[in-house]
Parts: structure tokens; C-alpha cells; sequence
């Protein structure tokens, strides 16, 4: 059995670069500290973000009109090809994985939520790594997530994670716009604080990743309020997983 499971959360544009490619190295990186994390005997639960991006490469531009049924073809077509390149990346590494995609019925009270912790459970006891996304060809309004930060701190919560760990394209949380000289990055921050005023508008465009700093924050804040330590960090840098496990002073963390 593993002593200790984590939550890691890759967005969008952690994995891809500036013409919306997946940057396959980034997700090779990834799995190497899943890996390495393994044999230390911590065990991750992977939420990654990617399905639409990915189905935008195969497909090229849609005909299609409607925002809500575009999102829905293009992870359609991209969720098998985000779990091709995983799976082959963890066989590298000697590991397994799965498919989890749940909506948001699955973590309302009763039967649904019970049969998440039995196959998130399941998966981990057998030394597989859980792979979530939300099931956007499905959940459609009433059944959506907000987006993969709100996914992984409900599963984070659901399954009493050790930590959970946002990846993005940032070193943290900023006390402005990240790219001005007089940003600080901010250290610690506690599951009340209202820092809502540092958030900037967010301005990317369809498939490019859907929350923004403030919905990190925001989801962060609710599981550091369960006690689990959460922490907002740079997905494109290498080793900032293993480097938060080792207490590194990495990023923005959120704990009471
Ligand atoms: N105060 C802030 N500190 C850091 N980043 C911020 C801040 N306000 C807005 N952002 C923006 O939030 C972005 C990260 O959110 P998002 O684009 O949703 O990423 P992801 O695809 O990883 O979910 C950063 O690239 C940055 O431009
Ligand atoms: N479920 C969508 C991603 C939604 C989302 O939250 O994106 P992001 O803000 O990049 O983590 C997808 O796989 O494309």
C-alpha cells in the first residue's frame, strides 16, 4: 500500500505553447515525478485539462456555431488522445493509468459520490494512476464543473488528499499583473483571505484553459480550509512537484 496520495492539477496551457501545440516533453516531465513520487510510495491522483486543445489539433477549425456542442466534439475527439499520449508516457516509466471523467452529480451525496471514492480507491490500491477530466462531451450546464480546479479540489476533498498541487503557467499567485516589474509572488496564503483584487482579467480564448488565477484561488482556499495544504505552482518548470513533497519553498501555498 502507498503511505501518503496527492492531487496534482495540469491546466491547458501548462502543456501547450504559443501556437496551442502540446508540448509533449511537459507531459513527460510530469510522469517522471509521478513516477518518482511512486517510489517513495506516494501515489497521485492526476487532473488534467487538455481534451478540448487536443481535439483542436485534430480537427482544425469547427463549422460548428454553438460554443456548448463545439466544446463537446472537440474533447470528444481529443480526451482519447490526451489518454493515448499519457498511457504510453506512463508505460515508459513502468506505470499504469486510468480514465476517470466524472461530472458534478458524482460528488453530490449518496450513491454517485460513493461509487468516485470506490473507484479512485480502487485504482490507487492497485498502483494505478487515476487520470480525471471533466466529461465535457457530456456535462453540459446544470452537470458542469466550473472548470479542472474545481474538479481536482472536490476529488482532493473526496478522497482526503495529503496535498493537492495546482499546475499552471505562473510561479504563483502575484500581487498584480504577473509580467510587471511590481508583482511580488506571493508566499502563503491563508483559506480566508480576500485577495480577489489581485486577480487580473483573464483574456484567453476558447480551449486555452476556462478558470483563471481567481478560480485557483478560490478552489485552493475551500480545500486548505478542509486541511489539506494546497499550492499554486509553475507546471513548465522542472521538478516543482517533487520540490513542494520536499518542502521547497515553491509557489503559493494555501494552508491554514
Ligand atoms: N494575480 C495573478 N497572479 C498570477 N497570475 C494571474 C493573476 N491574475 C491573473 N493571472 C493569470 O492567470 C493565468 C493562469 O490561469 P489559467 O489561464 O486558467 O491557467 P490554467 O490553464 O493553468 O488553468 C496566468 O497565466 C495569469 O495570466
Ligand atoms: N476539461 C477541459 C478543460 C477545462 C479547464 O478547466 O481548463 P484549464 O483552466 O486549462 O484547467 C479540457 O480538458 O479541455
Amino acid at each position: 500500500m502507498y503511505k501518503e496520495k496527492i492531487v496534482v492539477k495540469v491546466g491547458t496551457n501548462v502543456m501547450t505553447n504559443k501556437d496551442n501545440r502540446i508540448v509533449r516533453p511537459v507531459l513527460r516531465e510530469l510522469v517522471r515525478q509521478i513516477a518518482e513520487l511512486y517510489e517513495r510510495g506516494i501515489m497521485t491522483i492526476l487532473v488534467s485539462s487538455g481534451s478540448v486543445i487536443a481535439g483542436k489539433e485534430v480537427l482544425g477549425k469547427s463549422k460548428i456555431k454553438d460554443r456548448t456542442q463545439k466544446r463537446q466534439v472537440y474533447s470528444a475527439i481529443g480526451q482519447p488522445r490526451m489518454m493515448r499520449l499519457y498511457y504510453n508516457i506512463f508505460q515508459d516509466f513502468g506505470m499504469k493509468c486510468a480514465q476517470v471523467l466524472p461530472t458534478k452529480r458524482d460528488f453530490s451525496p449518496g450513491i454517485h459520490r460513493q461509487n468516485m471514492i470506490n473507484c479512485c480507491e480502487g485504482l490507487l490500491s492497485e498502483g494505478i494512476v487515476p487520470i480525471a477530466n471533466e466529461d465535457d462531451a457530456v456535462s453540459v450546464t446544470m452537470s458542469m464543473f466550473s472548470d479542472n480546479d474545481e474538479l481536482a479540489s472536490l476529488i482532493a476533498q473526496l478522497l482526503d488528499a495529503d496535498k493537492l498541487i495546482i499546475l499552471t503557467d505562473i510561479d504563483g499567485l502575484y500581487t498584480g499583473h504577473p509580467e510587471e516589474d511590481s508583482s511580488d509572488l506571493i508566499k502563503n496564503v491563508n483559506p480566508d483571505e480576500d485577495l480577489d483584487k489581485y486577480i487580473q482579467d483573464n483574456n484567453k480564448a476558447e480551449g486555452e484553459g476556462r478558470g483563471g488565477m481567481g478560480s485557483k484561488l478560490d478552489y485552493a482556499q475551500q480545500a486548505a480550509a478542509k486541511n489539506i495544504p494546497t499550492f499554486i505552482a509553475n507546471g513548465k518548470k522542472d521538478n516543482t512537484i517533487i520540490d513542494i513533497i520536499e518542502g521547497k519553498s515553491v509557489g503559493t501555498k494555501v494552508s491554514l
